[in-house]
């Protein structure tokens, strides 16, 4: 795997894929910055070198050049986090473009307009990778929160590089997965929560090989226990999915792999922060209730499986963690990661809501690693290779 750390960028120019896909608010200030914090190793070890950078991103899903879409909005963001001015192109590709990035000095950062603002990006196109090849000596990938997109800026422009590596993020990220799903480690187990068995079957169908406990929370336990004969009253459930959930734990008992279900669960007589609420056995549902998070009894034996683990993958929160009456499950499955963790254990989380809530609750710091990726760690996590990984091995 060609990391920078094969190159000396003395004199070279960089051209850098970040992902800066960052939240803003109605301000147009960025409200997280680990996305941006994540690239800086990789930002400063090349102009440490006596390189130049041109960082290219995309920012949101805009329909052609929306203004609010504009990287214009981070570029004062960007300069605070890496300690350096950093200067701005209003497009991407074209003439002006290239002068600015001609004109750039050892030392110094570009950071070019969404990328996305050309639709060419997300086709991906190659004449468009062609020109943003035009930008730099050496092509780095370091997004990998879009490594899963077989776009120009992520996939295509590779191949006009003689030189092209991963930065340090990228490394890392795939070296932290590799950890989890290749360890010699063991125990290993997984914790999958969130909505909807749907989005996650994949995830669970690939991993049953590599881990020794599995256990399920959040919304898509009803599935598994209606699947089982259970009373779920009113509880998120995907009728269509309960075959797939029995067979599921088929193939986990066949495969040696523990499967833990919530045995209670908090259930609310509405999806509201406002609703009565109750403990009752996960299976014992009444009609017109749902459970939204899971139970004393529950958080209990997940906090044992968890305690015992060498290797821990979390992926999806255990309740409806928005609300403060749901979240405990969330909380406390957190607290014992990073007792975990303390013991010596790797732990890993991942996807979009369960790092916002390892966020909110102050864990992201007491775990092993947090992936900036979402959808790109579900489909490595689906067995899935990704283009923009590929491009840069092949
Ligand atoms: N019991 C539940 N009923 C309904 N929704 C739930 C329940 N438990 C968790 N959720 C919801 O699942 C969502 C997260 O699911 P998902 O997107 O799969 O997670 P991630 O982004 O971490 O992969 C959260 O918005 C959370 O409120
Ligand atoms: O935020 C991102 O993905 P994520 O929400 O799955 O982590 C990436 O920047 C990819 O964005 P996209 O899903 O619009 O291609």
């Amino acid at each position: 795997m060609k990391t920078i750390d094969d190159y000396n960028f003395k004199n070279k120019q960089a051209l850098i894929r970040v992902d800066f896909n960052v939240p803003l608010n109605d301000e147009m200030e960025v409200t997280d910055a680990n996305r941006i914090e994540a690239a800086k190793p990789t930002i400063i070890k090349i102009l440490e070198d006596g390189g130049s950078v041109v960082l290219m991103s995309h920012l949101g899903r805009p329909k052609g050049k929306e203004s609010k879409y504009s990287l214009q909005h981070i570029q004062d963001k960007v300069s605070e986090v890496l300690g350096v001015s950093v200067k701005f192109v209003e497009d991407c590709t074209g003439e002006e473009v290239e002068k600015a990035a001609n004109d750039l000095k050892s030392g110094e950062i570009l950071l070019l307009e969404n990328l996305r603002f050309h639709e060419e990006e997300t086709a991906g196109n190659e004449a468009f990778a062609e020109k943003l090849a035009k930008l730099g000596d050496i092509y780095v990938n370091d997004a990998f929160g879009t490594a899963h997109r077989a776009h120009a800026s992520t996939t295509i422009v590779a191949k006009f590089f003689e030189d092209k590596c991963f930065g340090y993020l990228l490394a890392k990220e795939i070296k932290s997965l590799d950890k989890v799903l290749n360890s010699s480690e063991k125990p290993v187990t997984a914790v999958l929560g969130g909505a909807k068995v749907s989005s996650k079957i994949t995830v669970i169908e690939n991993i049953l090989d590599k881990i020794d406990h599995l256990i399920i929370g959040g919304g898509m336990t009803y599935t598994f226990i209606k699947a089982q004969g259970g009373h779920i009253g009113t509880s998120l459930v995907e009728d269509d999915k309960q075959e797939l959930a029995l067979e599921i734990l088929k193939k986990a008992k066949e495969k040696g792999v523990e499967v833990h279900l919530p045995v209670d669960s908090v259930i609310a007589d509405s999806f509201s922060e406002q609703a009565s609420t109750q403990v009752e056995s996960v299976d014992n549902i009444p009609d017109g209730w749902m459970g939204l998070d899971v139970g004393p009894k529950t958080v209990k034996n997940f906090a044992n499986v968890i305690k015992d683990s060498k290797i821990i993958l979390w992926n999806g929160p255990l309740g409806v963690f928005e609300m403060e009456t749901f979240a405990k499950g969330t909380i406390e499955l957190g607290k014992a990661i990073v007792e975990a963790t303390e013991n010596g254990a790797f732990s890993l989380v991942g996807g979009g809501d369960s790092v916002a809530a390892v966020k909110q609750f102050g864990f992201a710091d007491k775990v092993s690693y947090v992936s900036t990726g979402g959808g790109a760690m579900l489909e490595m996590l689906e067995g899935k290779s990704l283009p923009g990984i590929e491009a840069i091995k092949n």
